[in-house]
């Protein structure tokens, strides 16, 4: 058996994401591994980025449950959060296709805005950091420590106190990924990560992710049009077409299933022979 089947950190049961007449995603269920890098992929407008909205709070979903298994063994219905919940309790992060960094920011309080809530509690939400109290002042070393260590990790920390919108756009999407890590995920979810990159770039990244998965146990879900990375980092592929689900193992089955190749290639399952052929398949 899978480990995503074994042992899910995220479960998507039953989907249903409606606009009006349009069905973004109609009836989808997939496992996400626990220690896995998982890749959500389909052609344009496949349903892809609506998953991820149902899973992160910003769209309601019409129907399903979307449920976070969190390792000490806390359940969370994730339809039923509100987007802030969803960060700070069932410690699931993401960064977006759209970069949303705050530009006029250093790249340190970009880090530091993402620690927000255990800073206000440590706070007492306020009076302790006006006062300086020594718990807060304990909670915003270990803060800065840890927006340090990310910066180092994504190799931005030379930069620590240049404002965000002055980096090239590599280093930002790297930043994204830093400011979503410092709320501690136990997944992390990452919209088209590789968008823009150089293939230096690209290779960076993918050490990035592993080390994020492998070190820091943070299983990672990720949309990506970039198929060197889709193929290289992922232990489990999820195929979308029209909001559907038409395929779901590992890389190597996905790549060779007929459907996958159909859909990308867009012609009917019964002509991917001659189309393969034809284009040198
Ligand atoms: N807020 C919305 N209102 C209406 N329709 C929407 C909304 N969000 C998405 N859709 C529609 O839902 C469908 C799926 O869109 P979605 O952005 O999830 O696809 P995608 O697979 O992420 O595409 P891409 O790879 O181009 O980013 C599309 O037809 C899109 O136009």
């Amino acid at each position: 058996m899978s480990n995503w089947d074994n042992n899910p950190v995220l479960a998507i049961e039953h989907l249903t994401m409606r606009f009006g007449g349009l069905v973004a995603v109609g009836d989808l269920s997939f496992n996400v591994g626990r220690g896995d890098i998982t890749a959500l992929i389909g052609p344009n407008g496949a349903g892809k980025t609506t998953v991820f909205n149902c899973a992160t709070g910003f769209y309601k979903p019409t129907e399903g449950r979307i449920v976070m298994n969190r390792a000490n063994g806390e359940h969370y219905l994730l339809e039923r959060m509100p987007d802030f919940q969803i960060s700070a309790k069932a410690k699931v992060a993401r960064t977006f296709q759209n970069i949303r960094l705050f530009g006029g920011m250093t790249l340190l309080e970009n880090l530091m805005v993402a620690q927000h809530n255990p800073l206000m509690l440590a706070s007492n939400f306020t009076i302790g950091g006006v006062f300086g109290l020594s718990g807060f002042k304990s909670a915003e070393r270990k803060a800065v420590d840890k927006a340090r260590y990310w910066l180092d990790k994504t190799g931005l920390l030379d930069r620590a106190d240049g404002p965000a919108a002055d980096l090239p756009y590599g280093d930002q999407r790297r930043l994204e990924i830093a400011r979503a890590m410092c709320s501690g995920p136990e997944l992390l979810c990452l919209d088209e990560p590789a968008a823009g990159l150089n293939p230096k770039e690209s290779a960076e990244l993918n050490t990035l992710l592993n080390a994020i998965r492998d070190e820091h146990a943070t299983s990672i879900l990720l949309i990506e049009h970039d198929m060197s990375v889709v193929m290289e980092i992922s232990d489990h592929v999820v195929v979308l077409d029209y909001g559907e689900k038409i395929s779901d193992g590992t890389p190597e089955q996905v790549k060779n299933d007929p459907k996958v190749i159909a859909a990308y290639l867009g012609v009917p399952d019964d002509e991917v022979d001659d189309v393969e052929e034809e284009v040198g398949l």
